[in-house]
């Protein structure tokens, strides 16, 4: 299986604050990617990096085999392919979550109206808030909001989802709901690269979880070996907290 992600040598820095230190990594078509770290360990930077929000100094980023700029804003490009969650939801308070779903498409992509409320119905379907199509995103739960971005992003036909700690905004009982969204898509064969502190999802479907510290990514492994014995202290240490927590 092709690359649909290649991070190479990737540098970034806020001012004198170096938040990622050469970062590699590459991701296969189709394959689940769980990111976690303890908080400020660069996972969100990473995250927006590859979503073209945020510049990069050094380094190499692909999509699809197109390199995105360092100096970011290469958005085009970008959202053609990628999808993005956001843990604040996001979705213009404005309009309703048809027109959230339909926006993107029909101005970025060249869909017609019509074509793009079809496609929007149907993942609005498949993630079950099609009855709330009318409805502006106050009226609707968090967990329902939430579901309604997962929806808006694949009306892009993306080929890679990034998520960022999708859950951490939900009321508890809403947690589920979104994951069990996130794993049927995860299950449908979608590439994305997750950041979580939600470990039952990333046993359950990541392919391998990626540990960042202090904007390195110090352990990648399959969630058995990661879960199970950790080599990098730093990443025990990550989980033994998790468990207390
Ligand atoms: N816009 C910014 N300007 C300056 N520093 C920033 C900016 N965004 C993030 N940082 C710093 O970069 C570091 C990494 O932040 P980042 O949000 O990527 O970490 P994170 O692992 O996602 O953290 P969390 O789990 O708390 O969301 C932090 O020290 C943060 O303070």
């Amino acid at each position: 299986m092709s690359d649909i992600l290649r991070i190479r040598n990737l540098d970034k820095w806020y001012g004198s604050y170096h938040a990622l230190r050469s970062i590699e990594l590459a991701v296969a078509d189709q394959e689940r990617i769980v990111v976690c770290g303890p908080s400020g360990s660069g996972k969100s930077s990473l995250i927006r990096c590859i979503n073209g929000i945020e510049s990069f100094q050094s380094g190499a980023l692909e999509v699809c085999g197109i390199a995105l700029k360092p100096e970011g804003g290469d958005l085009t490009t970008v959202r053609r392919n990628v999808g993005m969650v956001f843990q604040q939801f996001n979705l213009f308070p404005h309009m309703t979550v048809l027109e959230n779903c339909t926006l993107a498409p029909t101005t970025a992509r060249g869909m017609s109206l019509k074509e793009a409320q079809a496609v929007a119905m149907e993942l609005l379907a498949r993630v079950r808030v099609a009855e709330h199509a009318h409805k502006y995103p106050a009226q609707l739960s968090g967990g329902q909001q939430q579901r309604v971005a997962i929806a808006r992003a694949l009306c892009m036909k993306p080929r890679l989802m990034l998520f960022d700690e999708p859950t951490s905004a939900l009321d508890p009982e809403m947690v589920k709901e979104v994951l069990d969204t996130m794993v049927a898509l995860a299950h449908e064969g979608m590439a994305m690269v997750c950041v979580t502190h939600e470990m039952g999802f990333a046993r359950q479907v990541a392919d391998r979880v990626v540990f960042m510290d202090e904007g390195q990514v110090l352990e990648v492994a399959p969630p058995a070996e990661f879960f199970g014995t950790p080599r990098h202290p730093r990443a025990q240490a990550f989980l033994g907290d998790l468990l207390h927590a």
